[in-house]
Formats: C-alpha cells, structure tokens, sequence
C-alpha cells in the first residue's frame, strides 16, 4: 500500500505558484483541485486571508444555494448565514488530519488560513470541514496531507499516522463514490435533510465494509476536533458547508470555529499498540507489600507528611476551622429585656436577615463587670448599616427601640464543627452546633497501619515512575487498588470494594504517540479491561452504587492529575488520591479547580499530596505539560 502523499506522480493539470508562498493549484482524481505546497512551509504560516462574500440565511436558503454547486462551497457564517471565500479558500479539500486551521472574522469579512504544523515542498493543504465525517456530503478520499513527523514545529503531539488506501484502491473508490454520490443526491431531490440521510448511510456501509475485510485498511476511529476560538452564537443550520460541526460559542465576533482535527487515532485505551482490547492479557499487579506495624521504624525526617489538596473548599474549610476568625456586627443592648418581644419582632421583620448571620443565634445574655443581667441582640452586619441609618430604622418601626444602645460585637465567622470550637466560639457569641465528619488538613486521623500503607503506595510509583522514565516515557505512574480489609474506613455508608481488583500504569503519550495516554487514564482503562473479564466479570454488585469503576478504591499517582484525569477518577468513583508532585499549571485538585471536592458535582473524594523527601530532579516535567 503506498501512504505517498505527494504530488510527483500525479498529473497536474494546473502549475505555476500563485502567491508569494508558492502555493499551487492541481487536480486530483476522485477530489477536484486542491492547493498545494511548491516549497516547505513552517507551522503557522499565514497562507491567505481570504475575504468573503456573504449570504444570508435567507438569500442562502431561499436561493436553494444547497442544490448548486456553491452549496460545497459556503462556510457557515454569523447568523446562519453562509460566506464564499474568495482567492484560494475555496480550494482547499478536505482532510480529518489538516495541516491548515481557518479563523473566521466576521468584523473584517475575512477568513485568516494558517498552517497548523510544517508542511512540505509538494504536500497537498487541507483544511477539515467537519471532524465528524458523517456530516460530509461526500466520502473523502484520495490524497491527504501527509502524517505530522517529530521534526514538525509544534507541540509534538501531532504525529498521528494517517491512513491511506492504495492508489488504485483510492481511484476505484473515488469514481464509485462520485457514482454514488450523484445517485444520493437524485434520490433525494435536493432534499438536503434526506440527502444528508443517505450520505451517513452510505458512509456507515463504506466503514461496515472495510470492517468486514472488502479492504485490509483499519478504519479510522471518528476523528477528535479540537476547537479554539470564540464567535457569534449561530443557529444550528442543515447546509452543506466547510465546517459542519461548526464550533459553537460566545463571546468576541473575531474569532470563530477554528477546529483542529486529531484522527486517525490509535487503538482504545484498554488496548496494547494494535492489538485488539480481546487480545490483551488482563493483568492484576501484585499486591502492594506494606508493614502493619506502621511507620515508627522509620525516623520522622524520611516519613515525609501528608497534606490534603486545597482546592477552594477546602481553603474555606480551614477559614471556618480558625477560631480566631471573627465578624463584627450591630447588637442592640436590650437590657433589661422588658422590650424583648418588640425586638425580636423587629429581628424577623423590621430588619432582613444577612446570610453571613446565619450561623448566629438571636440573642446573647451575658453579666457584666458590675454583676449586672445584660441582653444584646444581633441586628446586622456592621459593614452593611452606620449607627444613624439602624437607629433611624428602629424608631420607625418602634420609637422605643430607637432609644436602646447599638453596639458592634465580635462575632465568630462561621459555626462550631466540634464541641471544642463551640465552647470557644460561645465565649464571643453563642453560634449554632453543626456537627460533621471532621475533615483535617494532615494525616490526623490517619492510623499508624494506614499511614505505612500509604507510604509503601507512594513507594511503589515513586519506583514505578522512574522505570517508566527510564524506558523513555514521562517520569510518572499509577497504583490503584483497595485498601487492605484491615483499613476499611467504619463509616456507615462504606461499600466493600470488589475484591482483588487492582491497576498500575504509566503515562504512555510518548510510546503510543498519542496526546490521552495519561497514566490515570490508562491506569482506570486497565481497570475496566479486568471487569470485563473472569473472575471480575461475573461479581455481582454488592449494593447500587458498588460496580463503578473505582469504587472505594485508593489510587496513588507520582503527579497531581490534570483536570481531564482527575474528573475521569471521579466519574469512576475512587475513594482516595495520594500523589506526590503538584501541578500548580494544570492539576486538578490544588488551585481553582478542586474536581475532588466540589459541592456541584455529584462525588468527592480526598485528595492528598505527599510531602517526604524525593528527588524531585528525577521526576521534574515541564510546567505546561498535564498529567
Ligand atoms: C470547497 S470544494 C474544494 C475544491 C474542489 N476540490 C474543487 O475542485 O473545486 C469542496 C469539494 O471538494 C471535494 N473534496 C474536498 N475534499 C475532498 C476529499 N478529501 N476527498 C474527496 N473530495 C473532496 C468534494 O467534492 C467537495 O464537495
């Protein structure tokens, strides 16, 4: 099978550069003309800016522009409505690996081409119209721009193969779409709904086909886009365009629906290289060797700590934790509380009641230094009311009140957790009791077996992930198993994990060429590869709730997951995260994001960072890249 995607041994009906960048335009069989490259052109590269005639909705629609030929080529434009790109815009064919991006500006009327990696002297320039090939009007074929390589400019995470079909296989193919299609769209009487119909239709067969052995190529898997960009919002449309999946979003009017496509993907997460997910052998890692007899053999130095993550909440956690964090309001001085109904009644009606008050009870009674009854009643925050505007609201609902001394207090901010903290929040002001499963900010309530547990699952990836680093992939890996019987946590809603199921994994993104191959990921694939299989196949689930990938499970990670890993791992319900090295850029858990405690997802887990003594050097990763 030939993969040579140049245009040497075609038969250019159309030479001669036609701008400044030497860009040709040739024809192909089974694809019309296309552009292409007469000399090297480096990643980014400002091919044309095109400008743009503009139709609208209606002009496009009523003028049945889908049933011509401009119907291949509009490019959906702000409000529905459908742009002609003038110069060579409207030359460039069709790839789902591109090496061009197009930009739209719908101020300036203009499409912005840039090439998205190097490309080279003869090399055809595709930009993807839709990432998801369903949606062509036609069955792409033929040349395609050829694989990014290493050496491209770029992050490097480009070099996905591309499949080919043999030249003949290609040519045989292109005249019997071009036969099908013109069939489709008889059929459909320029219906583009139909229409639309029978090109997924026929596309389905096509892959059905290949699948069945009528070509020894693998299918493509559906393409990945990767939108950029941020545009007018546009209503969804059925027309023919050069970006069917238009990427959808508000903001600034400059930039629109620039989509890059990743396709060609290698095979699922839970397979090895090319082999099918049924092929792999389904390992469970050994058991994680521990001593029960906790950590005390080891001096305090080499133990290292543990911290919780602090995302968000649990930055406002330790905020409520503090006792000494106070708010000032306005208490009236009530005493000696003959008036004390009026008050009160001005409380639930004369005044509206501030959300930072909530955890405050109404009224305090204390004895002052002369032995005297005193009863002060909190009123409002002191930032939201000066003393005349709160006497002057008093005295309109009860000329009494606003006789009464207004003093501010200290408050506590927030309510007790604990007993401890409601006798000394109470000696301020008496605050409500909530009490809850403490959570502490240090491996407080960790048991010294626990702790040594721990510390061994660190251990093991802390090793792991320098064998990986030594075999040429990132310094990083994964654990994941149960927690020994033994450490099973008593809380009442505690589901037994199922039994013996572990994972171990590295990050695989360089070995496999593919941007997704993060450890965690593959760690949670390794998992759901075993479920599939005796004995895990056939354990039913204990309760509802039991049988989710990570459920009750401990996992141990060398690096802070990114966001993507890290709602993987709550999406599989794991318990618990230790890792080890955080990622202030792009992690998960610490900064803004806090995937593992959000109160508006549906699971949360702990999450906690290791801090012992390790050779960070070994295991260093540049900032930017996520793990
Ligand atoms: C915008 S035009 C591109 C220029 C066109 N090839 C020409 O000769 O004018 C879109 C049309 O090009 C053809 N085309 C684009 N990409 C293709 C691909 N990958 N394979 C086959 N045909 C393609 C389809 O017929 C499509 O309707």
């Amino acid at each position: 099978m030939s993969t040579d995607t140049t245009r040497k041994d075609a038969d250019p009906v159309t030479t001669g550069t036609i701008n400044p960048l030497a860009l040709s335009v040739e024809e192909r069989p089974g694809r019309g003309r296309g552009v292409f490259a007469s000399a090297p052109i480096r990643a980014g590269t400002v091919l044309e800016v095109a400008p743009v005639l503009v139709l609208t909705k209606e002009q496009w629609e009523g003028g049945r522009m889908d049933d011509t030929v401009l119907g291949e080529y509009g490019f959906c434009w702000a409000r529905g409505g459908m742009a002609l790109g003038l110069g060579i815009a409207s030359l460039f064919n069709h790839s789902s690996t591109p090496n061009v991006n197009f930009v739209r500006n719908f101020a300036a009327g203009t499409i912005t081409f840039t090439t998205s990696r190097a490309v080279d002297t003869d090399e055809e320039l595709c930009i993807c119209y839709s990432a998801d090939e369903t949606k062509l009007w036609f069955l792409p074929n033929g040349e395609r721009p050829r694989p990014a390589t290493p050496s491209d400019d770029g992050d490097g995470l480009e070099r996905l193969a591309a499949l080919q079909l043999a030249p003949d296989d290609a040519e045989r193919e292109a005249r019997e779409d071009k036969e099908r299609a013109r069939e489709t769209r008889r059929q459909a009487g320029g219906n583009t709904h139909s229409a639309k119909e029978a090109r997924r239709a026929k596309w389905r067969a096509k892959q059905e086909k290949m699948r069945n052995g009528g070509n020894s190529e693998i299918v493509a898997p559906q393409p990945v886009a990767v939108a950029s960009g941020s545009g007018l919002l546009s209503e969804p449309t059925s027309h023919r365009s050069q970006d069917s999946d238009r990427t959808v979003t508000s903001g600034s009017n400059t930039v629109f629906g620039q989509t890059e496509t990743r396709a060609d993907l290698p095979p699922p997460l839970h397979s090895d290289s090319n082999k099918l997910r049924s092929e792999v052998p389904a390992e469970v890692p050994p058991l994680l060797e521990w001593d029960e007899a906790g950590p005390s053999e080891l001096p305090e130095t080499q133990w290292g700590e543990l911290r919780r993550a602090r995302g968000p909440i649990e930055i406002e956690e330790e905020a409520e934790d503090d006792n000494s964090a106070l708010i000032q309001v306005w208490a009236l001085d009530a005493s000696p509380g003959t008036l004390m109904k009026e008050v009160l009644d001005f409380t639930k009606k004369g005044v509206p009641l501030d959300e930072r008050m909530r955890h405050l009870k109404r009224v305090r009674r204390i004895t002052d230094e002369a032995g005297e009854e005193r009863v002060l009643v909190a009123l409002a925050m002191a930032d939201t009311a000066n003393e005349d505007e709160l006497r002057a609201l008093l005295s309109s609902y009860d000329e009494r009140l606003g006789a009464l001394p207004l003093v501010v207090v200290d408050t506590p901010r927030s309510a007790a957790k604990t007993t401890e903290q409601l006798a000394v929040r109470n000696t301020y002001w008496p605050v409500l009791y909530t009490p809850g499963v403490q959570r502490y900010s240090n491996a407080r309530g960790f048991s010294g077996p626990k702790l040594a547990w721990v510390r061994a699952g660190i251990e093991r990836v802390l090793a792991d992930a320098l064998a990986a680093k030594a075999r040429g992939e990132l310094p990083v890996a994964v654990y994941v198993t149960s927690p020994p019987e033994s450490l099973y946590p008593q809380s009442d809603g505690f589901i037994p994990p199922t039994d013996g199921l572990r994972g171990a994994a590295a990050d695989t993104r360089t070995s496999c060429d593919h941007p997704l191959r993060h450890g965690v990921l593959n760690a949670i694939a390794s998992v759901a590869r075993l479920r599939t299989v005796p004995p895990f196949s056939e354990i039913t689930p204990s309760r509802n709730g039991a049988d989710y990938l990570l459920t009750s499970m401990s996992l141990f990670v060398t690096h802070e997951p990114c966001v993507m890993c890290s709602m993987a791992l709550l999406h599989s319900r794991v318990r618990e995260v230790f890792f080890v090295f955080p990622r202030p850029r792009a992690g998960g858990f610490e900064g803004s994001f806090g995937v593992h405690s959000r109160r508006d997802l549906n699971h949360r887990f702990d999450a906690w960072r290791w801090t012992g003594p390790v050779d960070a050097e070994a295991y260093a990763i540049p900032d930017n890249v996520e793990i």
